[in-house]
C-alpha cells in the first residue's frame, strides 16, 4: 500500500550535522596515489570529491545556463515537459510513491535520441534548445561519462580485479540506462514559507526552526553504478555517516562529487558503500545541481566479482539484472533500503539454528 506523506522526511530538531572532512581527491596525482585513496574513500563512506578532472568549464557552463533558463520559464511553459514517466519535468513529487521535497527538476535519458526528443518540450522556442540544448546535454554527457569510466577503472584497479573495465563497460554500452538530472531548490526566504502556518502566534523558536529543516531532496542512497554529482556554489549537500551523524558537504563548484550508487556496493560484496545523502533547502540562494547517474543496460547481470569473493567473505547478494533492480526502486520510497531485497540469507546458519531449537 502507497501512503503519501509530506513530512515523513522532516529531520528530528536535535540531530547532529557536523562538518567532517570529506575526502578530496587530486586526480592530477600519480595513477597508484589515487586508486588507493579512491578505494579507501568508496570503503570508509561511499562517497568523494574529485578535483583537476578535467572536464571543460565551458562544457560545465553551457549545460548550466540552459538548466537556469529552464528554471526561470513560468509553470506553464515547464509543465509542457511533464509530468515526470520518470523522465521529464517534475516539481515537488519525487517518484511515484508519494515522497516529496522542495524541488523541482528535469530528468534525461544519457542517450543522444531521447535527449532531442525531449528538448522539442522544453524550450520557448523549441528549435533554440533543440540546438543548444541539446548539444549543452549532449556534450556535458560525454565529458561527465569519461570521468565516470575514469574513476571505475582506477576502481577496478585498485581492486585488483583481473578485468579493468568491469565496471566502467557497463556504462559506456550503448544500451546503458544512465540519466541527467537538473535540480533546482528554491531560494529561502521568509515569503515564500508555504507550509507556514498563519493561524500560529509567532514564535522566533518556532521560525528559527523552519528556517533550518526544509527537505530539499529527503535521504536516500542512489540505485546505480556510480553518480557525479555538480552544484552551483550554494550549501545544502549532506551525506549519512554509519554512526547516524550527517555531513555538510561543502559547496565547490569546481568540483565534482562523486557517490558509489547500490549496484556497485552489490558488484564488489559491499565493499564499497553506497552513501546515504539528502539535500537541505534553507539557503537564501537558489541552488541548481546536476547529476549523472551512471547505470547498466537494462539487461545486464549485475553480481558480486569472483574476486571478491572467498570464504570469509561469502556473496552478499543474488545475481540480478538491472531491469529487475530498477522495478524494485520505483516501487519503493525513496529512502527505503532496496539492496536489502537483494541480500543472500546464510542458508547453513540458518539450518543450524533450526536444528539447535
Ligand atoms: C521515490 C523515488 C524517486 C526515485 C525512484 C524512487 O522510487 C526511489 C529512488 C529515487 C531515485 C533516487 C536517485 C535518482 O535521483 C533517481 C532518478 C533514481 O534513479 O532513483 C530517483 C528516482 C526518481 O526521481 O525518479
Ligand atoms: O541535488 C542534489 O545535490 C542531490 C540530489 C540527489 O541526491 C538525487 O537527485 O539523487
Ligand atoms: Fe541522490
Amino acid at each position: 500500500m502507497v501512503v503519501p506523506s509530506s513530512i515523513s522526511s522532516s529531520p528530528s530538531p536535535n540531530e547532529r550535522v557536523i562538518r567532517a572532512e570529506i575526502p578530496i581527491i587530486d586526480l592530477s596525482k600519480k595513477r597508484s596515489q589515487v586508486r588507493e585513496l579512491i578505494v579507501k574513500a568508496s570503503e570508509e563512506y561511499g562517497f568523494f570529491k574529485v578535483i583537476n578532472h578535467g572536464v571543460a568549464k565551458q562544457t560545465i557552463e553551457k549545460i548550466e545556463r540552459e538548466g537556469f533558463d529552464f528554471f526561470a520559464k513560468s509553470a506553464s511553459e515547464k509543465h509542457k515537459a511533464g509530468p515526470p514517466n520518470p523522465l521529464g519535468y517534475g516539481i515537488k513529487n519525487i517518484g511515484f510513491s508519494g515522497d516529496k521535497g522542495e524541488v523541482e527538476y528535469l530528468i534525461l535519458h544519457t542517450n543522444p535520441q531521447s535527449i532531442s526528443q525531449r528538448s522539442k518540450s522544453i524550450s520557448k522556442d523549441p528549435s533554440k534548445f533543440r540546438v543548444c540544448g541539446s548539444c549543452a546535454v549532449n556534450e556535458y554527457v560525454h565529458a561527465v561519462r569519461n570521468l565516470a569510466c575514469e574513476i571505475l577503472d582506477l576502481m577496478a584497479e585498485g581492486l585488483w580485479a583481473h578485468d579493468k573495465t568491469v565496471f566502467s563497460r557497463l556504462i559506456r554500452d550503448v544500451d546503458s540506462d544512465s540519466l541527467i538530472r537538473l535540480n533546482h531548490y528554491p531560494s529561502f526566504n521568509d515569503t515564500n514559507l508555504d507550509d507556514w502556518d498563519p493561524s500560529l502566534p509567532y514564535h522566533h523558536h518556532h521560525h528559527h526552526m523552519k528556517r533550518k529543516s526544509r527537505i530539499g531532496f529527503g535521504e536516500h542512497s542512489d540505485p546505480q553504478i556510480l553518480t557525479l554529482l555538480r552544484s552551483n556554489d550554494v550549501e545544502g549537500l549532506q551525506i549519512s555517516l554509519e554512526n547516524g551523524m550527517w555531513v555538510s558537504v561543502p559547496p565547490d563548484s569546481s568540483a565534482f562529487c562523486v557517490n558509489i550508487g547500490d549496484v556497485l556496493q552489490a558488484m564488489t560484496n559491499g565493499r564499497f558503500i553506497s552513501a546515504r545523502h539528502r539535500v537541505m533547502a534553507n539557503s537564501a540562494k537558489a541552488r541548481m545541481s546536476m547529476m549523472y547517474f551512471g547505470a547498466p543496460p537494462l539487461h545486464a547481470w549485475i553480481a558480486p566479482l569472483q574476486e571478491l569473493i572467498t570464504r570469509e567473505n561469502p556473496p552478499l547478494y543474488r545475481a540480478f539484472t538491472w531491469c529487475e533492480y530498477k522495478k524494485a526502486t520505483y516501487s519503493l520510497r525513496l529512502g527505503d533500503g532496496r539492496l536489502d531485497l537483494f541480500r543472500v540469507h546464510d542458508h547453513h546458519h540458518h539450518e543450524h539454528t533450526i536444528v539447535a531449537a
